[in-house]
């Protein structure tokens, strides 16, 4: 049903070790998917305004150096046989880049993001207006503050929802309406993990590694009886955004300066692909933020 604009899809080259009966380990975490991604090449990134604590515009921002980073994450997706589209970046939108806050897509149901930001908020139509393009009829237009897959993530019976710095509780149930799958609640309670997916992924469609010292103590209890066999990250994975990683059941992109982070998932049997986003992170992003994963 979908039809993209020519030229704006990739299609992935080598052939897929995702879709391999790859002898990892990692096998017992669950199979290997392969994905849909979106994405947005930082053509316009710059660190202009501040409106997280990463975030410092008298630094400064390499663009050719990001925009290297960012294609050495595109080829690694393209590479572990993920199928990666791309929507046109919009000059005056610095942080477009960030394709994660741009929608929350489940079972082909797209939920538009409504930013708190107003230096982002004409973000959310321009993502919109690509999921109408290219033949998404199931789209939603929010009525309350969210940030996409920044604060909404997906497993196979759960989306959990952060909450706190930027999307609103209140959206939290829209989705949950929208897409017809239970939505839980998480608090989080530190300013430099302010989106959810700064302190948690989704190892796979069950299970999560996150850093408990980014939630409240009632969400961290959630997460305990949630996920009972998580892997737990601590701080110093955390400040480089080690959590802001995608995995595919078996391969987990991760910051390749999240170092016991790394070795804790190679130890829990996944195969590890480090990438270096140090540039992005100047701007408060890793490989997650720029990673939109479209489902269905
Ligand atoms: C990992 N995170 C938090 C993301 N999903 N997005 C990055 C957004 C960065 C942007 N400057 C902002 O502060 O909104």
């Amino acid at each position: 049903m979908t039809t993209e604009t020519p030229g704006q899809e990739i299609h992935p080259g080598a052939a897929s070790p995702a879709a391999s009966t790859a002898p990892w380990p990692g096998a017992e975490s669950g199979q290997s998917t392969t994905k849909h991604f979106l994405m947005c090449r930082p053509e316009h990134f710059a660190v202009e305004y501040a409106i997280n604590p990463w975030m410092d515009p008298s630094a400064g921002a390499d663009r050719d150096l990001a925009i290297r980073q960012w294609e050495e994450l595109r080829s690694v997706y393209e590479g572990l046989g993920h199928r990666v589209s791309l929507i046109d970046p919009v000059e005056g939108l610095p942080d477009m880049v960030f394709a994660a806050n741009g929608a929350l897509v489940v079972g082909g149901r797209v939920y538009g993001a409504r930013f708190k930001h107003p230096e982002r908020a004409a973000e959310g139509p321009a993502y919109l207006e690509w999921f109408v393009r290219n033949g998404y009829d199931r789209v939603r237009e929010a009525s309350f503050t969210n940030e996409g897959e920044g604060d909404f993530l997906t497993l196979d019976h759960v989306i959990l929802a952060g909450t706190g710095f930027r999307t609103d509780i209140t959206a939290h149930s829209e989705a949950q309406e929208f897409l017809g799958r239970p939505v839980v609640t998480l608090r989080l309670v530190d300013p430099r993990f302010y989106h959810l997916d700064t302190a948690l992924f989704p190892l796979n469609g069950h299970n999560v590694a996150y850093f408990p010292g980014a939630f409240s103590p009632g969400s961290q209890e959630v997460l305990r009886r949630l996920f009972p066999h998580a892997v737990i990250a601590d701080e110093d994975d955390a400040v480089v955004l080690g959590l802001n990683a995608v995995s595919d059941g078996t391969h987990v992109v991760v910051n390749a300066e999240a170092a016991g982070l790394r070795r804790t998932l190679e130890h829990e049997g996944f195969k590890v692909v480090p990438v270096d986003m140090s540039e992005l992170r100047k701007a408060g992003g890793g490989p997650k933020c720029c990673t939109l994963e479209i489902r269905g």
